[in-house]
């Protein structure tokens, strides 16, 4: 498979508040690879630097070391002028469908702003917003209507059809459905496995939650204060990770089943104080 995607020993510092703190280090060292058309899940808790990582890939955060490359092209440190062309290859679907889209601007035109970016007439850009619609599974006449007259689901089909707009070789989403009830959940996640499988577009899929990224990952790499402690298929590092941490994250997935609650509440502990 060819790699699309590989980030090597990656460091990422914030500066301290004020003169007096030093810099923090947030990313200690990271390093990962994504295919063509793979989906990496990357799962971690909160505070654990899955974020900070997919706005490195995107060039919005400063790196302090390692190297990120795309199509075996380095791209950290780019200008203005090529992070724009790279643009067009790396997109983004972020959590909060609320205020990822401008409410001022009509669907249309929300989708239409890529293309026109991207150097694409006026016509030929109204004349994609159909197709975009369709494949996300909204209405003909939701171009015409503003973002915020429909529900959550709906704008992230919408944040989902603006990030396809262009063919981009590679999504990030950074809790793309985390915002969203169960059963929309699954639906979003049904139609990005579908998009992936139609146009082979990669995915960088952050998410807190093991059940969501088992879902939809080929891959999975679990995020630890800064660190990524272990990487396998999602089958294996979901079923019998070999991370203690890993196992913690798992036993502390919400169940249905009161009994099987309370023997994963015991294991917990049981690992914590082994
Ligand atoms: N702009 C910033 N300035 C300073 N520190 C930051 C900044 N953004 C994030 N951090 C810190 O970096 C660490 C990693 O944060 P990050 O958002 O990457 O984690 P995360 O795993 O994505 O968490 P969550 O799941 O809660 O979004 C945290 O300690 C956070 O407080």
């Amino acid at each position: 498979m060819t790699t699309l995607l590989a980030v090597r020993d990656l460091k990422v510092q914030y500066p301290g508040k004020g003169f007096r703190q030093p810099p923090s280090e947030v990313l200690h060292g990271v390093s990962l690879t994504i295919a063509a058309g793979e989906t990496l899940g990357l799962v971690g808790e909160s505070g654990s630097g899955k974020t900070t990582l997919g706005r490195a890939v995107l060039g919005l955060v400063e790196t302090s070391g390692g190297s990120i490359e795309f199509n075996g092209q380095p791209i950290q440190d780019l200008s203005a002028r090529y992070r724009r062309k790279l643009a067009k290859d790396i997109q983004v679907v972020f959590q909060d469908p609320y205020t990822s889209l401008n409410p001022a601007l009509l669907v249309s035109d929300i989708l239409s702003e890529p293309l026109l970016a991207q150097g694409r007439s006026r016509q030929d850009a109204a004349a994609s917003v159909a197709g975009l619609l369709d494949r996300v599974g909204l209405p003909k006449d939701a171009g015409n209507r503003y973002a915020r007259e429909f529900s959550g689901g709906q704008r992230q089909r919408v944040a989902i059809a603006r990030a396809l707009a262009i063919a981009p070789k590679l999504i990030v989403c950074d809790e793309a459905v985390s915002a969203l009830d169960l059963v929309t959940q699954a639906r979003v996640l049904d139609l990005l496995i579908e998009i992936q499988r139609e146009t082979k577009v990669a995915y960088l899929f952050i998410s807190h939650d093991l059940t969501v990224v088992r879902h939809i990952s080929h891959r999975v790499a679990v995020m630890y204060r800064g660190d990524i402690v272990e990487t396998g298929t999602a089958r294996d590092v979901t079923t019998s990770p070999s991370n203690p941490y890993t196992q913690q994250l798992l036993l502390a997935a919400p169940v249905a089943d009161p009994a099987e609650q309370t023997k994963r509440r015991h294991a917990r502990i049981a690992l914590r104080t082994s």
